[in-house]
């Protein structure tokens, strides 16, 4: 039965069966229960989600993870055999509560968040959500491990698409990410954040995004002789004649080993024949990987000579993949062949031939490329970007900013760490250019910002930071996601947030973008929120005494 409604759900829904309310720590169970202990199963609380600094040294961060929040609390509820285990591990608990727990639903939640995919800042709640104390907290874990990798993610693809511009980015991290789901998290999140395609085909599958790939070593060194290779004919493209590609393969190798200053014998044949194999198996998609033995000496005249071969039977190889060496200089020698063969005989389309570079890819090895002029056209990522190995986590918190109607405020030695109390609305102003210039966080009760008013808008924590903003327009960033039981806004695939977010990476100046020494984006308060957060602050901070 259980395993009815959970199946059914994910076909619904399409989440992931392990995100379940046993998805989190112990603490939120135990404090569960000495709430309700304490009488406390009627108070209302206000939480906010949201993270203090930025991710990878930039000043942005791409939200995402929201609508697998609102898929959690769709199905939020215990199962006998959650209860059972919870029983198991809990035993000093009286029975009741667990009849209590098993009557839990998220139907008293109401969840205020940003829209998924859009650029935030540091201080500014992503997710506000509303309601029964127990329930509100019974959400934390899950909801902060629903948001931190996806942001994270996001934000370390959308950083590594800005480094790329618009060539094309293939995610290649499956076998280097943290267990298989952290493998599809990743694959899913480098899509919404910008990514063309993934190479993990239940990624594919579940999240209807593109799938793509070439092959790898092994496939190359499987073949060593001329003699390894069993079928050689291939049908033309357009007609019934079909000819033996192995010998026209050879033939185009032996005219152009003078162009690459080669001699034939010095180029592998195990190559050769893998790659006619490959293009045998797939004579529109071929693609070769040239750098198992010698890029320029083996790899370049085997891809071309079969390239070659398959154009005398009507087809278009797509291009080469380059696994290691200076990526830049055999990017740009590849180029310089492909031109003169393109010249040589006339086919326009040789010059355009894809190179795909991969190997411990970063960001910092794409803008330095950059730098060197190189030819590549798209860039095959894994280990770095789904590891996320420059920051390997976002610092999402979840913290209890009003009870019962009373803005609670959590006091720290580091400025940075004090809560901003109470209810919140949160206001993005864009100047004439389009361009964001603050986000305002304003107490719940108070008037929005106008379009052509001056507004105050000050610095959380430093009295002397502060500036007048007239925006030319306001954004309400806060949206009803989920309220009396049902989802507000209907769940969006992944292509929709995809554009989202490079439709909000648009609005923010390119000098916060940056990769070196970015601009820090303002997030400020109104004047009202700001005195009443300090006097928050003062009467919550007692007063030593000197002796
Ligand atoms: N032109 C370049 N500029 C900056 N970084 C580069 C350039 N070419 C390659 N790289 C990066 O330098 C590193 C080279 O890796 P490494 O030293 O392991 O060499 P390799 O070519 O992989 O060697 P091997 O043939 O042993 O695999 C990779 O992270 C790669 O992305
Ligand atoms: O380098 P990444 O960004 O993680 O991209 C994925 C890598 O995975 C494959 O090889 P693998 O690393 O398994 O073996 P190799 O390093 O020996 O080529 C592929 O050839 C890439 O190099
Ligand atoms: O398809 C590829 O080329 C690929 C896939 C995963 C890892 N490395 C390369
Ligand atoms: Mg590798």
């Amino acid at each position: 039965m259980e395993d009815q409604k959970s199946t059914s759900h994910e076909k619904k829904l399409g989440q992931n069966g392990i995100v379940q309310p046993l998805l989190t720590d112990l603490y939120q169970i135990t404090m569960a229960y000495a709430y309700w202990k304490s009488c406390k199963c009627d108070d209302i609380a206000v939480f906010d989600l949201y993270f203090r600094k930025n991710p990878f040294q930039g000043e942005f961060t791409i939200f995402a993870g929201l609508e697998e929040c609102i898929k959690f609390l769709d199905k939020f509820s215990y199962s006998q055999s959650d209860l059972h285990y919870l029983k198991q591990i809990l035993p000093s608990i009286e029975e009741e509560f667990f009849n209590f727990l098993g009557s839990l639903t998220a139907k008293d939640i109401t969840i205020y968040a940003i829209e998924e995919g859009s650029v935030v800042f540091p201080r500014i709640p992503l997710i506000r959500v509303e309601g029964p104390l127990i329930v509100a907290q019974l959400l934390e874990t899950t909801f902060l491990n629903l948001v931190n990798y996806a942001s994270l993610m996001a934000t370390n693809a959308a950083r590594y698409r800005m480094a790329a511009g618009n060539l094309t980015l293939l995610e290649f991290g499956l076998r280097r990410a943290q267990g298989p789901d952290g493998g599809l998290s990743a694959s899913k999140y480098a899509y919404i954040g910008g990514f063309d395609a993934t190479s993990n085909v239940l990624a594919g599958k579940l999240f209807n995004i593109p799938v793509k790939g070439t092959h790898g070593h092994a496939y190359i060194t499987a073949f060593t002789n001329l003699s390894d290779l069993k079928t050689v004919e291939l049908q033309h493209k357009d007609e019934s004649e079909s000819k033996d590609l192995l010998e026209l393969a050879k033939r185009w190798r032996t005219e152009l080993a003078p162009i690459f200053k080669v001699l034939v014998a010095e180029i592998s044949d195990g190559e050769l024949v893998a790659f006619i194999s490959f293009a045998i198996a797939f004579p529109h998609q071929f693609i070769a990987l040239v750098d198992t033995y010698d890029v320029i000496k083996s790899g370049l005249p085997n891809f071309c000579a079969v390239a070659l071969a398959l154009n005398d039977l009507g087809y278009q190889a797509c291009g080469v993949r380059i696994d290691s060496g200076d990526l830049a200089y055999l990017s740009i020698v590849s180029r310089k062949y492909f031109t003169e063969i393109s010249d040589k005989y006339d086919l326009p389309w040789f010059k355009d031939l894809m190179i795909m570079a991969s190997n411990d890819i970063n960001e910092e090895t794409i803008l330095s490329l950059n730098d060197q002029d190189h030819k590549i056209d798209c860039f095959g990522i894994g280990t770095h970007l789904v590891t996320c190995q420059k920051q390997p986590a976002l610092g999402c918190v979840y913290k209890l900013v009003e009870l019962n109607s009373k803005a609670r405020i959590k006091l720290s030695q580091d400025v940075s760490k004090v809560t901003i109390p109470g209810k919140k609305e949160v206001y993005r102003l864009y100047g004439e250019s389009g361009h964001s210039l603050v986000d305002l966080l304003q107490k719940g009760d108070e008037s929005p910002p106008e379009p052509g008013k001056k507004v105050l808008c000050r610095h959380p924590f430093e009295e002397s930071k502060r500036a007048f903003v007239t925006p030319s327009k306001v954004e309400k960033l806060y949206k009803v996601y989920w309220k009396n039981g049902e989802i507000c806004k209907p769940i969006r695939n992944m292509q929709e947030i995809r554009e989202r977010v490079k439709r909000s990476m648009k609005t923010l100046r390119s000098d916060i973008k940056r990769n070196l020494n970015p601009t820090p984006y303002k997030v400020s308060v109104s004047d009202k929120l700001y005195s009443f957060l300090h006097d928050l602050w003062l009467q919550n901070a007692p007063i030593g005494e000197l002796s």
